[in-house]
């Protein structure tokens, strides 16, 4: 697998040169796994459209006009572009309703010539998102998003995965990490993000702890953990002292910028591995997106 780059020699206590040195953190990289996984998506991508002529396509659905989720969405199409996968994208304005974002992802849903449906979340706090996610045909669902999906991650089935959660599970199994009796705990509880992960890494048998915004004394549940996924929106919120020894620590949040979740420097010095933010879950999420795209595609070219 991917080599650490960042193998340094460093001091357990940054303020004392004299303390035991140890090593940062080896670094969990997503770039070149996620490289391969659009290199296999694309040729699944010709190969579909070289002998039947349909040419997969995802539809990506933003509502609103904030900046951030429209860059995401972006960098989304652009992938599927280069993976030979085509896009469509359906902006809609803030003020959309439920019931018209509803009939508008029903339409997608409906079109044969979509094969994947993806709804930016978080969508404006007066539609109802659940509501909006479940107009989003399963077999469509590309992203995970549906209660279906939930269903079949929670009761680790196959289907759909969540994209960030199912490429975090890639992640760790390239490298290796015991999951079977590992003691997860997740920060964040989002339909697309903390709670999916949560049971997907339970499908794999860790012990999971969800925390979120009403947890009391986070930091000492964070000392008990093996694995720690970082899925908060909040920069630099997991600090350094709040992790045990050679903990594994996923940082999946993306802020302003590219700063994760996870204090960087300070969880260098006491993890065991550590993903980089850039390059570490981001494009693993697309990748993961861009082939279950491709599988969409595939099925419902053979059964139609
Ligand atoms: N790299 C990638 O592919 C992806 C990255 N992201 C990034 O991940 C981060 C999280 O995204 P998302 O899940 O969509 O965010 P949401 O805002 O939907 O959810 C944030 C979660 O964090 C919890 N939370 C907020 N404050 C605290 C706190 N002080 N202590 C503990 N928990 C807290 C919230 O708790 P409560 O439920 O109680 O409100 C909520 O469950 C963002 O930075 C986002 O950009 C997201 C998706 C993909
Ligand atoms: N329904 C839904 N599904 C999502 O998957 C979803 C969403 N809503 N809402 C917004 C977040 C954000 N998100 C990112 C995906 C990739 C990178 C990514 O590839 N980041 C690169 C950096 C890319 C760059 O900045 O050039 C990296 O971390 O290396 C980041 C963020 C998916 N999201």
């Amino acid at each position: 697998m991917t080599s650490p780059s960042n193998h340094t020699l460093t001091f357990s206590n940054p303020d004392d040169p004299k303390s035991a040195p140890r090593e940062a953190a080896r670094l969990m990289v997503g770039t070149d796994l996620a490289a391969e996984m659009v290199a296999k998506a694309a040729e699944r991508a010709k190969a579909l459209k070289d002998a039947t002529g349909v040419e997969a396509c995802l539809a990506t659905v933003l509502v609103g006009d904030d900046p951030a989720s429209a860059t995401y969405v972006r960098m989304k199409q652009n992938r599927s572009k280069k993976a030979g996968i085509g896009s469509l994208s359906v902006v809609l304005p803030a003020e959309t309703t439920t019931e018209e974002l509803v009939a508008e992802l029903r339409k997608l849903s409906e079109d044969p010539k979509v094969h994947g449906i993806l709804l930016q979340h978080p969508v404006p706090a007066h539609i109802d998102e659940r509501a909006a996610f479940e107009a989003i045909d399963p077999a469509k669902d590309v992203d995970g998003v549906t209660m279906h999906a939930f269903a079949a991650m929670a009761f680790g089935e196959p289907g759909f995965r969540s994209c960030t959660p199912g490429g975090i599970i890639r992640l760790l199994e390239a490298y290796d990490v015991p999951l079977a009796g590992a003691h997860a705990v997740v920060i964040g509880r989002s339909p697309i993000l903390g709670k999916p992960v949560g049971m997907l890494l339970l499908a794999s048998n860790a012990t999971v702890t969800y925390t979120h915004s009403k947890t009391r004394d986070l930091a000492d549940i964070v000392k008990t953990a093996d694995i720690v996924v970082a899925a908060v929106g909040k920069a630099n919120f997991v600090r350094g002292s709040w992790l045990k020894p050679g903990a594994v620590v996923i940082d999946a949040g993306y802020n302003e910028n590219n700063t994760g979740d996870v204090h960087f420097e300070e969880a260098t010095l006491v993890a065991g591995l550590i993903t980089p933010v850039p390059g570490g879950v981001g494009p693993m999420t697309i990748a993961l997106l861009l082939e279950q795209t491709v599988a969409a595609a595939e099925a419902q070219t053979t059964t139609a």
